[in-house]
């Protein structure tokens, strides 16, 4: 008989939708006919502004919410009909204090989510320490989680997510909350450990840079749809021959933004305010200069500096997802 598990991509969505009933009976469309293939042994990125999506589509695949319509397998095992299969085959690793007792020890947590995994003892005696070791822990295994920093925290639902021996990870925000540092080692770590042996990962992430150390492909959603879908070098390409001018200035409201977006030779404009300072990304092409254009329609607010600049990968995603495209 023909196994599905055997053949076939790791991870398939195929017009996936998800709705939540908001107030007044509004109908909110968290994921929205969202497709996806993820082969066996890649590692893809879900980026996408908050309220993207991503989040839901994690939980279905978890087999934790429901879809509304449309299907996922993992495996070939349908995320509703054969759920249990799915969860046996799946580790699931989610950031903060959340699915760890905080007054045991790393150890003892590794060996409870062991024993609630059904991983025979002596088995458990060899595949702790090794986890423990392999995400940096070993030395500090005895002492209590609630003494752990956040990294630290962060290895260990590393090493709780592999005990199982998964064939496909699922990964949300890695580096979540974790100083600039501390995220490049976390990177590492994925890299290293939780990639290994074919592994198929799925892992959803804000930042483009982290996706583009880490995954083959990325697929990003805005409003619970995939609006663009490729390797990180395909997408930086993007943006070749365009143009980033940065404008920092206070005062601007959306009807600026529309009117710039409006302007000839204008690709996407990005607004973003950080201690209640408000900086400006318009990006065009570089056949025309728009920067005389730009302050013009800015002419009546206090303009504190202009800087044009080559665009990054970040640059691509924001304009992804701040652009019209839908
Ligand atoms: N249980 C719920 N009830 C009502 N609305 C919900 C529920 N869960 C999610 N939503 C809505 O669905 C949309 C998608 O949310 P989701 O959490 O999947 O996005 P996300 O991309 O993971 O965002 P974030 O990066 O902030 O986690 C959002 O508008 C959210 O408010």
């Amino acid at each position: 008989m023909h196994d599905p598990a055997m053949a076939g991509p790791a991870i398939a969505i195929e017009a996936l939708a998800r709705t939540f009933r908001g107030p007044q009976g509004r109908v909110k469309h968290a994921v929205d006919g969202l497709s996806l293939t993820v082969e066996r042994g890649e590692m893809v990125g879900l980026l996408g502004p908050n309220g993207a999506g991503k989040t839901s589509t994690v939980k279905i695949l978890m087999t934790v919410l429901l879809p509304t319509a449309g299907r996922a397998a993992v495996l070939g095992h349908d995320v509703v009909r054969d759920a249990q299969t799915v969860r046996r085959l799946t580790g699931v690793i989610l950031g903060g204090d959340a699915g760890l007792y905080a007054r045991l020890s790393a150890r003892d947590n590794l060996l409870l989510f062991a024993d609630l995994y059904g991983i025979p003892y002596r088995e458990q005696k060899r595949r702790v320490p090794e986890l423990l070791d392999r995400v940096g822990l070993l030395g500090e295994e005895h002492k209590r989680v609630e003494t752990y920093s956040r990294g630290m925290k962060q290895r260990l639902h590393i090493a709780r997510g592999l005990l199982h021996d998964p064939k496909v990870v699922i990964l949300d925000e890695p580096s979540n909350g974790i100083d600039p540092v501390g995220a490049r080692e976390l990177r590492a770590l994925v890299r290293e450990q939780v990639r290994r042996q074919d592994r198929t990962v799925l892992l959803t992430t804000h930042y483009m840079f982290e996706a583009d150390e880490l995954c083959d492909r990325v697929a990003v959603l805005r409003a619970g749809r995939k609006i663009a879908e490729g390797t990180p070098a395909a997408l930086k390409k993007e943006t070749d021959g365009q143009v980033v001018l940065n404008v920092q200035v206070d005062g601007v409201t959306e009807e600026h933004v529309a009117r710039l977006r409006a302007l000839p030779g204008i690709r996407s404009v990005n607004l973003t305010e950080h201690d209640s300072r408000q900086s400006l990304d318009v990006h065009s092409g570089q056949e025309r200069d728009v920067t005389a254009d730009v302050l013009a329609e800015l002419r009546e607010l206090t303009v504190r500096q202009v800087l044009k600049r080559e665009p990054t990968l970040e640059d691509a995603y924001v304009a992804l997802i701040s652009g019209d495209r839908a």
